[in-house]
């Protein structure tokens, strides 16, 4: 099953869950991964179901990178916020590394997170 991650800093959430109530039925027949809050966030706000993660400062992007090492990550919708520095900066840095060496394909914006949707609801659809 196609398996799609979605990670979203403090500011960016609201844009993450207009993003899956757009994208509800695309995402829906996925298996869903989310880090600690915005996995809360979206299964509170939408009917998606959400594997969650522990939240990003307390090591759920990494927990995350290790599922794309192991080849288990399809894609990830990361909205992150450009403006604000984190704590957990290795572990975002991480992840987007790890996801480069593996080739998963990681949105880090709005218009990128509907491309790559786009992409896998085409892929389905096949
Ligand atoms: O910090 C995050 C990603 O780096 C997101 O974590 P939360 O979803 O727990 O807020």
């Amino acid at each position: 099953m196609t398996r799609v991650a979605l990670i979203a800093h403090d500011d960016e959430k609201p844009e993450m869950i207009d993003l899956v109530r757009e994208y509800e039925d695309v995402l829906s027949p996925f298996d869903l991964v989310g880090t600690g809050t915005t996995g809360k966030r979206i299964m509170e706000e939408t009917a998606l179901d959400i594997e969650r993660k522990q939240s990003g400062p307390l090591g759920g992007d990494t927990q995350i990178g290790a599922e794309v090492a192991d080849d288990r990550m399809d894609a990830i919708v990361f909205l992150r916020d450009p403006l604000t520095a984190q704590p957990h900066e290795p572990d975002i840095s991480a992840l987007l590394r790890i996801c480069d060496v593996h080739d998963v394909p990681m949105a880090t914006t709005r218009t990128s997170a509907e491309y790559v949707l786009d992409g896998l609801a085409a892929d389905g659809s096949e």
